[in-house]
């Protein structure tokens, strides 16, 4: 009988585990007590992170790491990128070596400016890397737990693992495509939810469509720049975990992120924010950190230094956008003109 354990009982994780169990046997998810995992266990529902689905008898609900992860084939991570670590130091010593590891938290560690595949070898060492994967791309919980068609791209540093793993996820509302580079689709992930605040910051401002286009497109520029100089291929930004998941965030009516950056615009305080959202606002944590290693790699990142101003220096957004606006002249694609003599 194959078993399979999600990590993380919020949103994402009741999807996941809701997902997996439509290829396999068991699924145990695994949360803390706080969570009212009692309560998810009684009801059959996750009221709380992810209302009005009902979960199916393969789905056990448990607040016990050592009973999730017991002969698990694949354990999956699924809380806010800042827990990240916590969470894999409580795991490591029942982590069998058959047990492939997947992360999905869209985040970058702020105490070290670490990926989540560097915090997981940091605590797991080495010999992790060929069993672990990162899932990400444009998939809200809401609509993977009603079976949405949904594509997303698996990343691992080994072949294998990748195929072991899409094969895990893969139903048919469910697709999921291989990619080597690691460092890229973790950073899409991550990076993209900095723009889904500023994104939510213009909609709040009630400015247009075109506004909003115009920062995605410039913030898919933004995140390529950062994105290859903390070493992710230019050409994953092009696909499902980077400009596949920034259209996601930045339109959904269920995108945390873009909400947040909706009510910072109406003139609620971050506290407050925070609070109102209820769930991980990953960008708040992704901002702070991007922020300071831009400024330290001396990397152009506007709309991200606009987003901390507003969430950090008590800037007003209209004031950043007009700054924004009002910058030095550039061409808009740089490697274009510096090809061209006479330009
Ligand atoms: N919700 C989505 O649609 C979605 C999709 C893809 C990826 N993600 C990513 O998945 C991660 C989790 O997001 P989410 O939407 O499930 O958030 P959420 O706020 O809905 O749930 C997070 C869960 O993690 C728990 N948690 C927090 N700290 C913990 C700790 N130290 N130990 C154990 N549990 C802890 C919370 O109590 C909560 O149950 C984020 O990085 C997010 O970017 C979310
Ligand atoms: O859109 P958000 O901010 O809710 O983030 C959730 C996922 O990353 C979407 O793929």
């Amino acid at each position: 009988m194959r078993k399979a354990c999600v990590l993380g009982a919020g949103s994402w994780g009741t999807a996941q585990a809701l997902l997996l169990s439509d290829n396999i046997d068991r699924v145990v998810l695994w949360g803390r007590e706080e969570d009212g995992i009692e309560s998810i266990k009684e009801e059959r529902e996750n009221k709380r992170f992810l209302p009005g689905i009902k979960l199916p008898s393969n789905i056990e609900i448990s607040s016990d790491m050592a009973y999730a992860l017991y002969d698990a084939e694949l354990a999956i991570i699924a809380v806010p990128a800042q827990a990240v670590r916590g969470v894999v130091k409580s795991m490591a010593g029942y982590l069998e070596d058959k047990t492939y590891l997947v992360n999905t938290a869209k985040g970058i560690e702020i105490d070290t400016g670490m990926r989540m595949s560097q915090v997981v070898e940091d605590v797991l060492g080495g010999e992790i890397k060929s069993r672990f994967a990162v899932l990400s791309g444009p998939s809200h919980a809401e609509e993977v737990a009603r079976k949405i068609p949904t594509v997303v791209t698996v990343a691992s540093f080994k072949k294998e693992t990748a195929f072991y793993v899409q094969d895990a996820f893969m139903t048919t509302y469910f697709r999921v495509y291989t990619n080597p580079d690691v460092a890229g689709v973790e950073l899409g992930g991550a990076l993209k939810n900095i723009i889904a605040l500023a994104a939510g910051i213009v909609q709040g401002l009630n400015y247009g469509d075109n506004t909003k286009a115009a920062l995605i497109t410039r913030g898919l520029t933004e995140i390529t720049r950062m994105g290859i100089a903390l070493g992710g291929d230019a050409r994953t930004f092009s696909g499902l975990s980077g400009i596949g998941d920034l259209i996601v965030t930045c339109g959904s009516r269920y995108s945390r992120n873009l909400r947040a950056g909706e009510l910072i615009a109406r003139g609620y305080s971050l506290p407050e924010v925070l609070d109102k959202i209820g769930m991980v606002v990953e960008g708040v944590y992704t901002t702070r950190i991007v922020y300071k290693l831009a400024a330290k790699m001396g990397i152009d990142m506007p709309i991200t230094q606009a987003c901390y101003n507003v969430l950090y220096e008590g800037k007003k957004p209209e004031e950043e956008l007009n700054r924004i606006m009002s910058r030095q002249k550039k061409h808009e694609i740089e490697e274009i003109v510096n090809n061209i003599e006479g330009w």
